[in-house]
């Protein structure tokens, strides 16, 4: 295995029970993301954003069925037993949610959550040190992060906190497991818009500073292109596009991509805006061929009929017939 390569997804696909069928929510995904790098997922919503950043994180819900392969620093996450699993929760690949509380025990102080993560990262890199100097740790990122008073925030519950403070907490978590991939779900939405800024910068300093490979899931593709190196585009549970982000934002190869990007207001009061038409299929009537083909404006024949495999062309990936 490429050294470089820290997440290795093949073949993933995801069912979902419902009480109408087996629903195929995630098909035929494939990713790489190397270390250090950033790489944002878009896509609207129902696309499967979320149901990927559960599949590699293995908190998918019961009624849920994997298969393929998840690969994280050599380690196959998709083929662990639940039992196994203890061992790679948090520092192999550790999840940060829209709603920073689910990351965190209500009934626990922060401080002793904190140390918690500092104690599993020295348990795994094999080292020994007194909880005096562990918590010295805690106290150093927590400064490091400019939360305010950081020894009277380690004695707090997290709902004593602002969503801003919640968020940056969980973040530290992360500065402490130093995890090998992190995947953030849009972790900004619910902030307030001078939070946000902050926020994502966190995750730029993250990056740079532990090397953490990020997978930055949102909505948002003009967020996605402040924050990540590289852009995947999910459309319908399939990967449609994958590229550089100035590359694909520049020249979108996908007429869904070209659509995205159409509906970024650009500050020009001028700017006519686009939305795509139509909305996102349902997964129980997904057309046949191109799952796009009910909304795409450069549609024809073959789109109706057979779906696209995704290929690589000029660096990049993309599953649609006007490149075949
Ligand atoms: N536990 C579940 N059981 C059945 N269907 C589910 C379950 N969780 C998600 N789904 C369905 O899977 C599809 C993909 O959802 P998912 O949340 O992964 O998309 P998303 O792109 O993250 O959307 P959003 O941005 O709205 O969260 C949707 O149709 C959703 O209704």
């Amino acid at each position: 295995m490429n050294n470089m390569v820290v997440l290795q997804i093949r073949n993933l696909n995801v069912y979902y029970n419902t009480l109408i069928s087996w629903v195929k929510v995630l098909s035929d995904v494939n990713l790489d993301v190397e270390k250090g790098e950033i790489v944002g997922v878009v896509g609207e919503s129902g696309s499967g954003k979320s149901t990927l950043g559960h599949a590699i994180s293995r908190i998918l819900p019961p009624n849920a069925r994997i298969q393929g392969d998840i690969i994280v620093d050599g380690v196959n996450l998709a083929k662990l037993k639940d039992s196994e699993l203890q061992k790679y929760r948090g520092t192999w690949v550790f999840m940060i949610f829209q709603n920073p509380l689910n990351s965190l025990n209500p009934v626990k102080k922060v401080g002793s959550q904190l140390l918690e993560a500092v104690k599993i990262r020295y348990q795994r890199e094999g080292k020994k040190a007194e909880e005096e100097s562990l918590m010295r740790d805690v106290i150093e990122v927590l400064k490091d992060l400019r939360l305010p008073d950081p020894y009277s925030i380690i004695d707090r519950y997290p709902h004593q906190l602002s969503g801003g403070q919640v968020q940056r907490i969980v973040i530290s978590m992360a500065l402490l497991l130093k995890p090998k991939l992190l995947i953030a779900d849009e972790p900004t939405s619910a902030l307030d818009v001078t939070i946000q800024a902050q926020v994502v910068n966190l995750f730029k300093q993250l990056n740079k500073e532990i090397n953490t490979s990020i997978l930055f899931i949102t909505h948002d593709i003009s967020l996605a292109y402040v924050v990540s190196d590289r852009i995947v585009v999910m459309y319908a549970g399939r990967i449609m596009e994958d590229g550089k982000v100035e590359e694909v934002l520049k020249s979108p190869m996908h007429p869904y991509t070209q659509g995205l990007v159409a509906s970024i207001p650009s500050g020009d009061k001028n700017q006519k805006l686009t939305a795509i038409p139509g909305n996102p299929p349902s997964f129980f009537a997904l057309p046949t061929g191109c799952k796009f083909s009910n909304r795409c404006s450069k549609v024809f024949d073959i789109c109706r009929k057979k779906e696209p495999s995704i290929i690589e062309k000029n660096g990049r990936k993309i599953r649609c017939w006007l490149y075949e």
